[in-house]
């Protein structure tokens, strides 16, 4: 079962130094956020901040009608968080199988639908975490985090240093996911194109505060706001003032 969730006027950073000042969002139940902006802005400190993961200076974070600010990130993560990190943090020394066993929570996904989900992940069941390819990773922590039953899903650039059919598999796993299951998802992504193809809605963070946000749809039209905020050419790439991944 998917849940709102919900982060209010949060301050928050590494220590004493805060990098997200005051910042507010919403996500419906079932709904999805792209959570966009130039390297450095806060996206990735945003999803270690709703974990609780990072110091919390102030404000509050709602997932359904329980209040997560205060509770350790544990609790958190048996509340229904969970994470897809950038690293995929795959354990090197478990199989594939081990990987989601570890995971595993009563609920709607198992291993074997996490198998139907992406076959060649099943033919790699036996082999041990650090034997597999980046898109095998990839799967792994999709499912992963699937298999823990989450109320929400925190995906942290998944289509990084992905190849191109690698990239249209794990697309249409999302999209297989949300029709499925209607989970509730904050995308941290790179790729805008696509970010803004696979959600509803989405936020522009800029120096740690949310400078745009509205329907995901709107956002792909407004190429004055794509270039000023996130730095893209006409051509939709990142410039090189914008982002690290220019040449993927
Ligand atoms: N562990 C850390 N300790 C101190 N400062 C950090 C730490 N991690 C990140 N920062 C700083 O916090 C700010 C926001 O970083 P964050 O990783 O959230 O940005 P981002 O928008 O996710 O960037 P990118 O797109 O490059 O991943 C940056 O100025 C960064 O240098």
């Amino acid at each position: 079962m998917s849940k709102p969730l919900s982060v209010e006027a949060l301050t928050s950073g590494y220590g004493d130094v805060p990098i997200l000042t005051g910042l507010s969002m919403r996500i419906e139940a079932g709904s999805s956020m792209a959570v966009l902006g130039r390297n450095g802005v806060g996206k990735t400190t945003l999803l270690l901040s709703i974990l609780g993961l990072i110091t919390q200076h102030s404000g509050s974070i709602t997932l359904g009608d329980l209040r997560l600010e205060r509770m350790l990130p544990f609790r958190r993560a048996r509340s229904g968080l969970a994470l897809v990190p950038q690293e995929r943090e795959i354990f090197p020394s478990l199989t594939v199988d081990e990987n989601l066993a570890v995971a595993q929570r009563h609920g709607q996904w198992s291993a074997t639908d996490i198998y139907e989900l992406f076959p060649p992940l099943a033919r790699r069941r036996r082999n041990l975490g650090d034997r597999l390819s980046g898109g095998e990773q990839q799967m792994l922590a999709l499912g992963r985090a699937l298999v823990t039953n989450p109320h929400v899903l925190l995906l942290d650039e998944p289509f990084e240093g992905l190849a191109p059919v690698i990239v249209d598999v794990i697309v249409e796993a999302l999209q297989a996911v949300r029709k499925r299951s209607g989970l509730t998802s904050v995308l941290v992504e790179h790729r805008t194109d696509l970010a803004l193809e696979i959600t509803e809605r989405a936020m522009i963070l800029d120096h740690g505060a949310a400078v745009w946000e509205g329907a995901s749809q709107a956002l792909a039209l407004r190429t004055d706001l794509l270039a000023s905020l996130i730095g893209l050419d006409a051509t939709g790439a990142e410039t090189k003032q914008g982002t690290k991944h220019a040449a993927v």
